[in-house]
């Protein structure tokens, strides 16, 4: 879409009705997490892939509308506001051809009866997937108990958790006889598409019994659960990314994405429906995801977990601000060199891959708040930091930056540096408040039997006094 003046933006709103504006493409993928991630990331490919005129998404948001209601006026478009050091690069992206609240539960349901629609892709933080650190459905959780039951009654019936929406869609879907389908989990969890097979299966299962007999048959026959990596850092929006996006475009769009240079996405899948050809816009696609996910969530979402507990201990509250700061950067570079000793890759490669992490933090425009970063520790530390713990002391070794990512976790459970917001809080706090036992009861918390290591409770404790 062409530029016009600066003069015209109070005026003139994104439509597809606008000169140049996109054409909305034919909805064959549905995405569940309308969030800026996902308009950075996923709706990016789709609108840059070579067949892109035939690929288009219906976005549902994960809880509240607002996403959708701020969207619907523009039409599903949106500034992608690509923030180079030195300037921005605006684009208006055109892939999200319809968006819905997350209450819209017929609607989504009527998309996953066609047979047109291929893949499911969902970005709804780490914590919406209800699978426990032992692999199994969290079925003691609140609202999954309610969807069971509405499921059990009537498999058209509104639900809001995760698995429970896929199975449901997947019911619909089984119902109508539109065939196989890809669901493609893109948070940041290893292997989430198994993750996200877990919680679906385990749950038809528990639907089985009653109103859908066979449902977990059919889903293990039909539904291919790819996983994948994906990385490109993405901010909330603020007034200044509205304000520029408006100067850049000369039109007034009220929900513009800021994101980074950087993108990343390798797949591995069957799409038995199709897909995009995601791999003309850059995506990687590979028959296992693991080393790629292993490496970006070790040393990318591992230092940035440590920057978030431990940066804004001292006062810093970006990422751009904590690594211009050397004592934090020391951290980083420390942790990276335990990571890196357990990543089955090159070292030239991971040598690489660390300098081109320190280019993108250090982006200044790239405004990446660590209280962000820092939401959901509980669920985060055990896949970002733990495995860096385990592999050292199994080494024989003591981690000192991995326990000290941990260490300042308990100081910020305790009240300190950014404000905790985890759905796993109340346990947590009351570990790290737990006074002489704390560090064990809050390394307890991360990953069963971890105390049994007497050195490591020892070096973690040792990093807690040296934080404080
Ligand atoms: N932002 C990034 O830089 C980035 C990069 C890579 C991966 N991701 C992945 O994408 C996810 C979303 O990031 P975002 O920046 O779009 O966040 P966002 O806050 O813009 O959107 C998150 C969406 O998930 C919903 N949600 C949150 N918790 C939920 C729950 N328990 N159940 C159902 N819905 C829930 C929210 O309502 C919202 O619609 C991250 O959690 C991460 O796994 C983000
Ligand atoms: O998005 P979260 O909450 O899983 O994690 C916060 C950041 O570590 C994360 O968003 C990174 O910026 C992202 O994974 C980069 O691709």
């Amino acid at each position: 879409m062409t530029t016009t003046t600066a003069e015209t933006t109070a005026r003139t709103r994104l439509a597809r009705s606008l000169p140049d504006a996109p054409p909305a493409p034919p909805v064959r993928l549905v995405h569940l997490g309308l969030g800026n991630f996902f308009r950075a990331h996923q709706a990016w490919y789709t609108a840059h892939a070579s067949d892109a005129p035939d690929w288009g998404y219906a976005a549902f948001t994960g809880r509240r509308p607002d996403a959708a209601d701020v969207l619907a006026p523009q039409d599903g478009l949106y500034t992608l506001l690509v923030r180079h050091p030195d300037g921005d690069a605006a684009e208006v992206v055109g892939s999200v051809a319809q968006v819905h609240a997350a209450s819209e539960h017929a609607t989504y349901l009527e998309l996953l009866r066609r047979p047109e629609v291929a893949v499911v892709t969902t970005t709804l933080t780490e914590s919406a997937y209800l699978v426990r650190a032992d692999g199994h459905l969290a079925v003691d959780d609140d609202a999954l108990a309610a969807d069971l039951a509405a499921l059990r009654a009537d498999l058209t019936a509104p639900v809001s958790t995760l698995p429970a929406r896929l199975l449901a869609g997947l019911a619909a879907r089984r119902a109508a006889g539109a065939g196989p389908v890809t669901v493609l989990p893109c948070d940041n969890l290893p292997h989430n598409g198994t993750v996200a097979r877990t919680g679906v299966l385990e749950l038809a299962a528990l639907v089985d019994s009653s109103a859908g007999a066979g449902l977990a048959a059919w889903v293990h026959e039909h539904v291919d659960f790819a996983s994948s990596m994906v990385d490109r850092i993405t901010p909330a929006t603020t007034d200044d990314d509205v304000r520029a996006a408006a100067e850049a475009t000369g039109l007034a769009d009220a929900a513009p994405v800021p994101t980074e240079p950087f993108t990343e996405w390798v797949l591995a899948g069957a799409f038995p429906a199709g897909r995009p050809a995601w791999e003309s816009a850059g995506a990687l696609v590979v028959d296992d995801a693991r080393p790629y996910e292993q490496r970006k969530l070790w040393l990318l979402n591992g230092s940035h977990s440590l920057l978030a507990y431990g940066a804004s201990l001292r006062g810093r509250t970006t990422v751009a601000e904590a690594i211009a700061d050397p004592v934090c950067r020391g951290w980083v570079e420390e942790y990276w060199d335990e990571a890196c000793r357990h990543l089955p890759m090159p070292a030239e490669e991971l040598t690489t891959y660390r300098s081109a992490l320190l280019d993108r933090y250090s982006n200044p425009r790239v405004r990446h708040l660590l209280a962000q970063i820092a939401s959901g520790g509980s669920l985060k530390l055990p896949v970002r930091i733990v495995p860096t713990l385990l592999a050292e002391r199994a080494a024989g070794r003591s981690p000192v930056g991995a326990a000290r990512a941990v260490a300042a976790w308990v100081w910020h459970l305790r009240g300190r540096g950014t404000p905790v917001e985890d759905p796993g809080a109340e346990a947590a706090q009351a570990a790290a408040r737990s006074g002489d036992g704390s560090v064990a009861a809050v390394l307890e918390l991360l990953r069963t039997g971890l105390t049994d290591d007497d050195e490591l409770v020892r070096l973690v404790a040792e990093q807690v006094d040296a934080l404080a």
